[in-house]
């Protein structure tokens, strides 16, 4: 619950070594003082994200929060290597990110699912583009499947599924790779209340694994409970252009079930510290829209 002003973490963060080894102790994920400058249709320019510094450590679940188009989802894509910064750096285990990588994952609120395949065939599609045997692939998948408690549903296709259910598709379908990183954007937001819940309960049990930690995760939410529930770290974005202004710890124990995390009187002292923060970007992007429209 400490705030860290500023957010400016880990600047003393190991360095690549000279002969390209990631450096041992590097954040799994790290920005340096980022920005993405995006081109708009008029010829101008918007600066999406500014002088952004976050470091993610091993196995670390960390949710960013911030007011709608504040440019959390632009710093998604920058670790993702589907963008590139225009200024400052990006790293993954102390290297620079120049593409999309295979040891990261994605869940968005859309789900990324194949509609002609079953459910099967959309779990093995990873493992089976990362060049894995067909009969390993689908056994691989079945064990997932087994896992988000869909293996009766193998032969379905996604429009025969409930959307909690897609959802659980979506899971395996990214964790069947087995990703060191995992970034998920908004994953839960298209869902009722109590799949929602339910969903992160789940999220939780699958990222503990069996071995303890597992992914490095970045989770974008506008939901500060949701936020608080999973992560062990809660970033709390400027109004755009986005960049970190204050990072909270989470230090309730682990592990943890959403609906009831939510009640002990820590959860409600950390939500109203970080609600201070937050409202106070909300109520700017909302008087600079008023202002726009008036
Ligand atoms: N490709 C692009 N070209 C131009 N502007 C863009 C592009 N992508 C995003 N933007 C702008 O950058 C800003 C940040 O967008 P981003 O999607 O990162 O915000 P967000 O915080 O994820 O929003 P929300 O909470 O509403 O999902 C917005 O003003 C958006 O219009």
């Amino acid at each position: 619950m400490n705030g860290n002003e500023g957010g400016r973490m880990n600047s003393d963060t190991p360095r690549p070594t000279p002969d390209g080894t990631p450096p041992a102790g590097a954040p799994a994920i790290e920005l340096r003082g980022a920005s993405k400058v995006f081109r708009t249709p008029s010829g101008g320019e918007h600066t999406a994200v500014r002088d952004l510094d976050l470091a993610v450590g091993q196995g670390e679940f960390v949710a960013v929060v911030g007011p709608t188009g504040c440019g959390k989802s632009t710093t998604l894509t920058l670790v993702s290597g589907l963008e590139e910064p225009t200024e400052g750096e990006v790293l993954i285990g102390g290297e620079p990110v120049t593409g999309i990588r295979p040891e990261v994952g994605f869940v968005f609120q859309q789900d990324a699912v194949f509609p002609w395949r079953s459910v099967l065939s959309n779990v093995m599609a990873g493992p089976r583009f990362r060049g894995v045997p067909k009969a390993e692939a689908r056994e691989r998948a079945r064990d997932w499947l087994g896992r988000v408690g869909l293996a009766a549903f193998a032969d379905r296709y996604p429009h025969q599924l409930s959307g909690g259910q897609r959802k659980r598709v979506a899971l395996a379908q990214t964790f069947v790779n087995e990703p060191e990183i995992l970034l998920m954007d908004e994953p839960f937001s298209a869902l009722d209340v109590q799949t929602r819940a339910l969903m992160s309960d789940e999220l939780l049990e699958l990222w503990g694994g069996a071995h303890g930690r597992g992914a490095s995760v970045v989770f974008v939410t506008h939901d500060l409970e949701e936020a608080i529930a999973l992560a062990d770290k809660v970033v709390v974005m400027t109004a755009g252009p986005a960049t970190v202004k204050e990072v909270f710890d989470v230090a309730l124990p682990r592990p943890r079930k959403v609906e009831s995390v939510r009640l002990e009187p820590q959860f409600i002292e950390i939500y109203r510290e970080m609600w201070a923060s937050l409202g106070e970007e909300v109520r700017i992007t909302r008087e600079r829209g008023a202002s726009r429209v008036a």
